[in-house]
């Protein structure tokens, strides 16, 4: 059996490497062998229950069915070369393989007079379809101590600007990303609280955010804080998710990885409260019970922009969202949440929305869209945009390998 790294020896790691003792050409592999811990692969447990597969072709979390609860996490590099960044993927590895099988990090505590390995607040719990998505930011590409400019993707830029954009810079940016999705909202936070606390002295937190998904029992869409089904026209086969959301191979260290989009939108009840339903579905351009497209009865009915009523008025408006959002012609992966955080202090309005994920194979798809919604959506007097950032995702973990490992090794 593969012997635990407890709190305590990974300070001592860590403290050593932050200290640069010289540690040789193994990196923290060499210094953890020597030392007698064992980083051999952990194994996805089959017979956990409520479990979501670690390895394979793709990270976990974006293909994954959506969950009930998120905590997304941006992070900054303290990192100083890039053996220190790789070690710590390299340790987060079998971390999050046991994280995902529901179980702690390491073997219980004995030692009374030592802080536990695992915080523990997940005792009782099973691993409630945990999912955890790692990815790099643009400004991790920056850093020259770490010496990866020249493995930048083209396309993973800083968004541009878009109109009506008013973003609060506590939630825009990062070096890095984990997106931790569970059924329950403990076991997620759980999760990156370890991750993180396991990484003392090379990363620290920049910002964070919860959210919720309210899933029907029967399986339906998820409706967001406007009430309306939020997430209907999204792909769904393999077919659909190789053309939208894989980076194709030979696209170097991303073949298999996908771009992560992140956009804290506050959506504001109070003005929507006041809406008629009529015009609540005209910004839109469905009914907000049914899910339908205007004029249609069935939520997966097809949207046709060019269906007019009677006195030849387009049935879907040409300002409501789904009519832009369509008009783009271009595909994204819809994986929101709805957020509460309290209130804005200037206004005492709620601190209330959408924290709008998406996956893409290229960047430029969400931005068209976005682009096309720009100042014409009817939604924009009922939304401000908030928060923004964007990481590109490793591909998937095959046994034996670690996270982000194509980044790593290429030259
Ligand atoms: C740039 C991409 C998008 C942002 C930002 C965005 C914000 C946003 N959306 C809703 C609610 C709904 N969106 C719906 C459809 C829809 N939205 C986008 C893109 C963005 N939305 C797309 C591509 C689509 C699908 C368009 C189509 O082809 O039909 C819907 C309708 C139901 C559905 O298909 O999910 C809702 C509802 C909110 C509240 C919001 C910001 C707070
Ligand atoms: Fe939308």
């Amino acid at each position: 059996m593969s012997k635990k790294i407890t709190r305590r020896e990974m300070l001592k790691l860590t403290g050593m490497t932050a200290a640069g003792v010289a540690i040789g050409a193994s990196g923290f592999g060499g210094v953890a062998k020597a030392l007698g811990y064992n980083l051999m692969p952990v194994d996805d447990n089959l017979l956990a229950a409520n479990k979501v597969m670690f390895y394979g072709k793709h990270q976990s979390g974006i293909a994954t069915p959506v969950q009930k609860h998120v905590y997304f996490a941006s992070l900054e590099v303290l990192a100083s070369t890039k053996e220190e960044l790789q070690d710590l993927f390299k340790l987060w590895t079998p971390l999050s393989v046991r994280l995902m099988n529901g179980e702690d990090i390491g073997d219980s505590t004995t030692n009374a007079y030592v802080p536990p390995t695992d915080t523990g607040e997940t005792n009782g719990l099973d691993a409630s379809n945990l999912s955890l998505t790692f990815g790099v930011g643009p400004s991790l590409f920056e850093k020259k101590e770490l010496g990866l400019a020249h493995l930048k993707p083209s396309e993973l830029k800083e968004l541009p600007h878009f109109p009506k954009d008013q973003l609060d810079e506590a939630f825009c940016g990062g070096d890095l990303c984990i997106q931790a999705c569970a059924d329950d909202p403990q076991v997620a936070f759980h999760a990156v609280r370890n991750l993180i606390r396991q990484a003392s002295g090379k990363v620290l937190l920049k910002w964070t955010q919860t959210g919720f998904n309210a899933l029907p029992a029967n399986g339906g869409t998820p409706r967001n804080l406007f009430s309306f089904k939020d997430g209907t026209v999204n792909p769904s086969t393999p077919t659909d998710f190789d053309r939208t959301v894989w980076v194709d191979s030979g696209k170097s260290w991303m073949t298999n990885g996908t771009y992560l989009i992140v956009r804290r939108i506050q959506m504001h009840l109070e003005t929507w409260d006041r809406t008629s339903l009529k015009d609540q579905e005209a910004a839109f351009g469905r009914h907000r019970d049914s899910g339908a497209p205007i004029g249609k009865t069935n939520e997966f009915d097809e949207v046709d922009l060019t269906a007019v009523d009677k006195n030849n008025k387009l049935l879907i408006p040409e300002d409501s969202h789904v009519f832009l959002a369509k008009k783009a012609n271009k595909t994204i992966l819809r994986r929101a949440f709805s957020y509460s955080s309290g209130i804005v202090s200037a206004t005492g309005a709620y601190d209330a929305g959408l924290l709008f994920i998406s996956f893409q194979k290229d960047p430029k798809s969400f931005i068209d869209i976005q682009n096309s919604l720009g100042r014409l959506d009817r939604l924009n007097e009922y939304i401000t945009h908030r928060g923004s950032a964007i990481f590109a995702c490793f591909p998937g973990v095959a046994k034996g390998s670690y996270i982000g490992e194509a980044l790593f090794t290429t030259l």
